[in-house]
């Protein structure tokens, strides 16, 4: 249950979207037992047979004071802070709402193409947006590594990105991967965009010389998995990030809800939550 001295502490409100999924269940499940944020609201999208139900006995549990709803409108507009993990339409569309509240948009989703982030960077004029395809500090600081190993070998070095995810998984390459590819193209001093190989399948020529090629695995429950792999003459190195448990992405995004409350309007990462930048 909704503990009356979280309420009455001042803590900041956060509301969770995809109340449902394997991200809105672990960040419900960590800010029910926060001493530093409190849930306020949980939303799920229209239809969804959850909305309406109690989210502590939705998710098998004892009642907790918090009821899912589908009014994104109306439970945002009491957040200090709304934590998303959806999909990029549903993200697009509560950036707005919580520009409109002047509250802090913590942005887990993935597969967002070039329209939706036009959307974000508006919606990040009026408060802050913190956005990052992985929300760990282990992978936050793989991106650092992998920039400088990429500064420091030459073009004859092969870059490669592997990554492997569970089943459900809808987007590829993850959010993650990619990142990493930019922080390599960074390194070379060019953009991911003009070096970016997606996955390769019948005569596909010989490998072009500085492409940045990119391989998704998906099967079974597997959390999160990323390789950068730096392929030479006679030798390679692996730079390798695993996830085992979503809770790491769940805890990131609270540390950046909270660090989020006294900044101003603009576009963060996790590298400037966790003062990597
Ligand atoms: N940045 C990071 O560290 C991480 C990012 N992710 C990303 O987060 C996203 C979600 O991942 P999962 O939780 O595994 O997916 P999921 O499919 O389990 O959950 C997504 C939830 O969003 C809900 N949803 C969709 N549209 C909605 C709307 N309009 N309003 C409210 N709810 C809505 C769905 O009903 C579902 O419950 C993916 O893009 C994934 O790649 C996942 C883990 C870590
Ligand atoms: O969908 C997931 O599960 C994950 N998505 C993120 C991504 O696309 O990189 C982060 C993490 O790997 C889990």
């Amino acid at each position: 249950m909704i503990d009356s001295q979280q309420v009455e502490s001042g803590l900041p409100g956060i509301v969770v979207t995809g109340a449902s999924g394997r991200m809105g269940q672990m960040l419900i499940r960590l800010l029910l037992e926060s001493d530093q944020a409190r849930l306020v609201g949980a939303l799920e999208r229209p239809g969804h047979d959850w909305v309406g139900r109690d989210i502590g006995e939705a998710m098998g549990g004892a009642a907790v004071g918090v009821t899912v709803s589908d009014d994104a409108v109306t439970e945002i507009a009491r957040a200090q802070a709304v934590i998303d993990f959806t999909s990029p339409a549903a993200t697009v569309a509560f950036a707005e709402l919580t520009a409109q509240a002047r509250a802090v948009h913590v942005i887990g989703t993935t597969g967002l193409e070039e329209s939706d982030l036009a959307h974000l960077k508006a919606a990040a004029r009026h408060a802050p947006i913190i956005r990052a395809g992985n929300m760990s500090l282990g992978v936050n600081l793989l991106l650092g590594l992998t920039r400088k190993v990429a500064a420091a070998l030459g073009e004859d070095w092969d870059i490669e990105v592997v990554e492997a995810h569970h089943r459900h998984k809808v987007d590829a390459p993850s959010g993650t991967a990619l990142m990493l590819g930019e922080a390599a193209a960074e390194g070379r001093g060019a953009r991911l965009a003009d070096l970016r190989v997606p996955a390769r399948e019948g005569i596909t020529g010989v490998r072009e010389t500085g492409s940045i090629g990119f391989s998704a695995i998906r099967g079974g429950d597997v959390v999160g998995e990323h390789d950068v792999i730096f392929a030479g003459a006679g030798e390679r190195i692996v730079l390798r990030h695993l996830a085992t448990d979503r809770a790491l992405f769940a805890r990131g995004a609270i540390r950046a809800a909270l660090w989020g409350q006294d900044k101003g309007p603009g576009e963060y990462d996790m590298a400037d939550v966790l003062g990597l930048g």
